[in-house]
């Protein structure tokens, strides 16, 4: 900047120009002119015209390396409006977003929108007007009006409407005590008060390990910018400990955001967090109303919210002072974001952290490979808590090995397995039955003419719902009734379902345990968090004696009852293959076997497998996580393969197959000459799931192995690309799916 004494732009007279970043999908900010006498400061909120339209955009920095050729003045239009009222996104956040989109390769409004959109949020609600009482008595008094006056003394202020509820009267009679003087009208903010946590409520006694690990994470708060794992075994206390650091940034004034990879989860840690800092946290995820979502954004944004628990997208908001971030099981894959921005949560809180010069905590029993890569390479720090609290010991892991222990058929718990569970339950204790594959049946096929129900808009089976009365499909949605008559052939009441979901499962544990009382939880049948938490205090309190589910009870919940875990089916996670099929089957299992005997009670788990000699496997039997993490972390290496090489997966669709292949092939013609052979460009192949939604979609694996960062190289190639609208192209930079 040069100084504002010589500035010919000062000189010149007229109105400033500002540079205003629109929430579409533009890449760089656009001219405006400020409005009369004040120049907006880089951040603010602003309305500005878009052709025929009005939108909202942020007062944007001067874009690196300064304007090629600015527009004539002449031709500028004005920024309508500053919306004071809205938060200013400050310059760590606009860096933040900035750094964000060159890292997917999306336009910088796109990442803007994100933020944009929950804006108006902000503006919070009308004030209510509520009564207390003067101590004065009306002129005249009547029963209605010595009613109200008798639920208005002592009380806290009310609206009319409340205080007419409370005394049996209509809501005129308190407007006339107000007329008299014997009730006084005020305004109050809609918001009520939140109660705000103490990092010194209810400190636990930590064990030695536990205090050595809550020590470091400690010191690092209020070091500028760290990376931590806090690594444990399941049940070590790890949450106890990563609070010890919530404690220290809160002492500190600071705010602080723990992301959590499942809403299913947020009850229990917010029933923690209550605990322990005397207050319940701020929560953000899909689960909220509209009206707790605008509130717990008011109370983010203006900094009232001390602690704040949430998904992934809560990473996005512009919190004003933030001092920690947490990201409890961070190998988790529901981090990554696989629609609209492709964004990994885990990366971005890293990102976020590092511009902000402040710490990140990232908790795991199994990190991930990434994150142990760089542990190694001494990017983030390590602290390890070696064994489970108290006197809980890690459970004892049996494989059962399917090609000798047979279910019956059309069966799939082994007598080993149920045999298990058997003795679990006659000893008044609990068991869980863990298949990761939600509804009747993976697949509903006609034993006529061997037609099989397939999702009309994907290539897709339809799965079956039972509990719901549906065939679904778990790509788009669609949803039908099972047909009476096959389709196809159209012979009755020969629809037949294959394989195994956990609906079908339960049908099976209630045949053979008639008196136990069953459970099924899956996130189609549990509907937010509200009714997890239901399932979870019923599992507790001893109210379920086997329960059946998915993936979401996998995760971080901890049942003190719990002695018998059985996985149903270990090897689906292998039949994957993609890249990481393995790590996500030791993370998953791993996690599901830590649910057992977390208490006093030894836990065991049995492991139903087609492949015990499976190295994934044996690794879990022994509970030898930095085994699998060797051997795992070899063959990346050797394969060049994250998070040693890179990745950015290319998808183009259209509602055509042949204007999409057309499309792909001219995408590939556009392939630049890598010039070495450290880049490579895989494709376009067909994707696996060839359509979703009616479009026809094609792949490109671009990859380095070096490590080297690929952006540039990918920017290159779509430079001069120019896709009819029909077409879409979704970028996917370190892709999870391979679909
Ligand atoms: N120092 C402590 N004092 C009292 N209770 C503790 C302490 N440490 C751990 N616990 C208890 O032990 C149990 C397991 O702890 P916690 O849930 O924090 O473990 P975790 O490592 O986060 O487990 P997971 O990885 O399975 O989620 C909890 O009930 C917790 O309250
Ligand atoms: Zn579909």
């Amino acid at each position: 900047m040069s100084d504002p004494g010589s500035s010919p732009r000062l000189v010149a007279s007229g109105p400033a120009r500002v540079k205003v970043l629109l929430p579409l999908p533009f890449g760089e900010p656009y001219d405006y002119l400020a409005p009369g006498d004040r120049v907006p400061p880089p951040g603010a909120v602003v309305r500005v015209p878009l052709g025929p339209r009005e939108v909202t955009g942020v007062v944007w920095d001067e874009p690196e390396g300064g304007d090629a050729a600015p527009v004539a003045a002449a031709k500028l239009k004005p920024v309508l409006e500053i919306l004071d009222g809205l938060p200013a996104l400050d310059d760590a956040f606009r860096r933040f977003l900035t750094v964000t989109a060159r890292y997917y390769i999306r336009p910088l409004g796109d990442v803007l929108s994100m933020v944009t959109r929950r804006l108006g949020h902000a503006r919070p609600p009308r004030p209510v007007t509520v009564y207390r009482a003067t101590g004065e008595t009306p002129k005249r008094m009547t029963p209605a009006r010595e009613r109200v006056l008798e639920a208005a003394s002592g009380a806290p202020p009310m609206t009319a409407k409340d205080l007419a509820e409370i005394a049996g009267v209509g809501p005129s009679v308190v407007k006339g005590l107000a007329e008299q003087g014997a009730l006084e009208a005020f305004e109050r903010a809609a918001d009520p008060p939140l109660a705000q946590p103490d990092p010194a409520a209810r400190r636990p006694e930590l064990n030695p390990d536990q205090k050595q690990a809550a020590d470091a994470l400690r010191r690092a708060v209020g070091q500028g910018f760290s990376v931590t794992l806090l690594e444990g075994v399941t049940g070590a206390g790890k949450t106890e400990v990563y609070c010890e650091a919530v404690a220290e940034a809160l002492a500190a004034g600071h705010q602080v955001l723990v992301l959590l990879p499942e809403i299913a989860l947020t009850q229990q840690i917010v029933g923690r967090f209550a605990e322990r800092f005397g207050a319940a946290p701020v929560q953000w995820h899909s689960g909220l109303s509209d009206r707790d979502r605008r509130l717990a954004y008011r109370r983010i944004v203006t900094g009232e919210a001390r602690i704040a628990v949430g998904a992934r997208s809560a990473l996005y908001l512009p919190f004003p002072d933030l001092g920690l971030i947490v990201v409890d099981e961070e190998h988790d894959t529901s981090y990554k974001q696989e629609d609209g921005l492709h964004y990994h949560a885990r990366d971005m809180a890293v990102l976020r952290a590092s511009i902000l010069e402040r710490p990140a905590v990232l908790v795991s029993a199994t990190p991930s490979l990434e994150t142990v890569k760089n542990v190694r390479d001494g990017r983030y720090a390590h602290v390890r808590l070696p064994q489970r609290y108290g006197v809980a010991e890690l459970p004892a892991i049996t494989l059962v090995d399917l090609r000798e222990a047979r279910p019956p058929p059309g069966r799939w718990i082994s007598p080993p397995l149920e045999q298990a569970v058997r003795e679990s339950l006659e000893a008044g204790e609990q068991a869980l039955l863990f298949l990761n594959r939600r509804g009747y049946a993976p697949l509903t096929l006609c034993d006529a003419c061997g037609f099989r129900l397939q999702c009309p808009h994907c290539t897709a089976w339809l799965v079956e719902h039972r509990y719901l009365g549906r065939l679904q499909c778990h790509h788009c949605g669609y949803e039908t009734r099972k047909p009476k008559e096959c389709p196809s052939c159209g012979a009755e009441d020969r629809l037949k379902a294959c394989g195994p979901g956990v609906e079908r499962l339960a049908e099976e544990a209630a045949a053979l345990f008639p008196e136990a009382r069953l459970a099924l939880m899956t996130s189609d049948l549990v509907r937010g968090p509200e009714q997890a938490e239901k399932l979870i205090e019923a599992m507790n309190r001893g109210e379920v004696d086997l329960m059946i589910g998915t993936q979401i009870v996998a995760k971080g919940h901890n049942f003190p009852g719990l002695t018998t875990v059985g996985v149903v089916d270990a090897d689906l996670g292998l039949e994957g293959g993609d890249l990481r099929a393995a790590e996500r089957t030791h993370q998953l299992l791993h996690q599901v076997a830590g649910r057992a005997g977390r208490a006093e009670k030894p836990g065991r788990v049995l492991v139903q497998t087609h492949q015990s000699e499976s190295p994934v496997l044996q690794a879990l039997a022994r509970h030898d996580t930095d085994a699998f993490v060797e051997r795992e972390l070899d063959s990346r290496r050797a394969a060049g393969m994250p998070p040693f090489g890179r990745l950015v997966a290319l998808v183009l669709s259209a509602p055509e197959h042949a204007q999409a292949r057309e499309l792909a092939a001219m995408l590939a013609r556009a392939v630049p000459g890598a010039g070495d052979s450290d880049i490579r460009v895989l494709g376009p192949a067909p994707a696996p799931i060839a359509v979703v939604r009616g479009r026809h979609r094609f792949r490109f694996l671009v990859s380095s192995r070096s490590g080297r960062a690929l952006q540039p190289y990918v920017r290159q190639w779509l430079k001069d690309v120019k896709l009819p609208a029909a077409a879409r192209l979704v970028i996917d930079v370190d892709p999870h799916s391979f679909l």
